[in-house]
């Protein structure tokens, strides 16, 4: 029985190992099987390997035991939600990464650019307590007073992650330089404010210019231009922001798996407000809710006008994950019929 255990757990290993080395150049790993299989600690799995892989580590002289300290003490610090988890922070991470590979990219972010958004990404929900902005605004809660009803989560989790530098041998940072350090921390600030949905109209009004510029200028080829900072910072926000709203374009059975867990962190947080006799807030009701049309209307309003942009700036990376898209909007499609029958009947 023993020795059973024991080629058991070393196939898992093995399995674990091909799932992390999948992150480099895939999209869609199935990153719940990599929780599972990680012990529930997919983001310093996938984090150490991809900044491995980046040769970040290398390149900034980060010791790997102090990233090791830092990301494990940042994925201790993301709670158990249903969906703002450390599984999301995992999804975002890679999805960003996969996109940074771009060919469109090519030659454009430096290397300080691209550990600032990664590092971004992996923290950008740390400590999320599973309810909006809303509601913390509605409750009077103490980090909405904290941060006067502004991006009060965004404001939270950044604050947080550079505070966890200062945990003891968790200081990533400390062998950039001041100005190094100063750029960074610019940075990762706007990148983690910007996955605030109150910016998501700003995003898609700054990739339209930056296409239009695109269309209108002869060369063809990469339109950004690697001396214009403000743009490329602008590129790094909406490249995290479509990321975090990346859920629809993943292959369909993980994009149902994340469909659950937001409907049950919503639902949570709609019981707390009939608990508090507030007025429950809209797709948040456990008793009334229609699923499938709620996620039409969030690709319809939300997603697709993102990444129709999104990918015009990207092409051609991105036409197989819109593609994706594609698909799973028709299926959800046909999946209204079915529910409103099942409503009606
Ligand atoms: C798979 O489903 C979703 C996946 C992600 C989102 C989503 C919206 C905005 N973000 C970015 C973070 C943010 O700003 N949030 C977090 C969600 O709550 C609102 C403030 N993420 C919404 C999703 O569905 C909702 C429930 C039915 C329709 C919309
Ligand atoms: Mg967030
Ligand atoms: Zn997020």
């Amino acid at each position: 029985v023993e020795r059973l255990r024991l080629t058991r757990k070393l196939n898992m290993n093995i399995f674990l190992a091909q799932l992390i080395e999948s992150t480099n150049d895939t999209w869609g790993v199935d990153l719940f099987e990599v929780d599972a299989l990680s012990n529930h600690r997919p983001l310093t799995h996938v984090a150490l390997h991809l900044f491995k892989q980046r040769n970040i580590l290398k390149q900034f002289q980060i010791r790997e035991l102090t990233f090791f300290k830092f990301i494990s003490a940042i994925e201790a610090k993301y709670r158990n939600n249903p969906y703002h988890n450390n599984i999301h922070a995992t999804d975002v991470l890679q999805a960003s990464h996969h996109m940074l590979n771009f060919s469109v990219f090519k030659n454009v972010f430096t290397e300080l650019e691209v550990f600032a958004a990664l590092f971004a990404a992996a923290v950008h929900d740390v400590d999320h307590p599973g309810v909006t902005n809303q509601y913390l605004i509605n409750t009077n809660s103490d980090l909405a007073i904290l941060y006067n009803d502004e991006s009060v989560l965004e404001n939270h989790h950044v604050t947080l992650a550079f505070q966890t530098l200062s945990t003891e041998g968790c200081d990533v940072l400390s062998t950039l330089n001041r100005k190094q350090h100063q750029m960074f921390r610019k940075m990762v600030i706007s990148v983690v404010l910007a996955t605030d949905m109150s910016k998501h109209i700003q995003h898609i009004g700054h990739l339209k210019t930056m296409v239009e510029i695109r269309r209108l200028s002869s060369s063809a080829s990469s339109i950004i231009d690697p001396e214009n900072a403000e743009d490329k910072l602008q590129i790094l926000q909406s490249l995290v922001h479509c990321s975090d709203l990346s859920n629809p374009l993943k292959p369909l059975n993980l994009y149902l798996q994340w469909t659950d867990r937001i409907m049950e962190e919503f639902f949570r947080q709609g019981d707390l407000e009939k608990s508090l006799n507030l007025e429950v807030s809209p797709l948040c009701d456990r008793e009334n809710s229609n699923i499938c049309k709620s996620q039409m209307g969030f690709i319809d309003y939300v997603v697709h006008p993102l990444w129709e942009i999104w990918s015009r700036l990207t092409q051609p990376d991105c036409q197989p994950i819109m593609d994706i898209l594609e698909s799973n909007r028709v299926w959800i499609a046909s999946q209204v019929l079915t529910e409103d029958d099942k409503h009606d009947g």
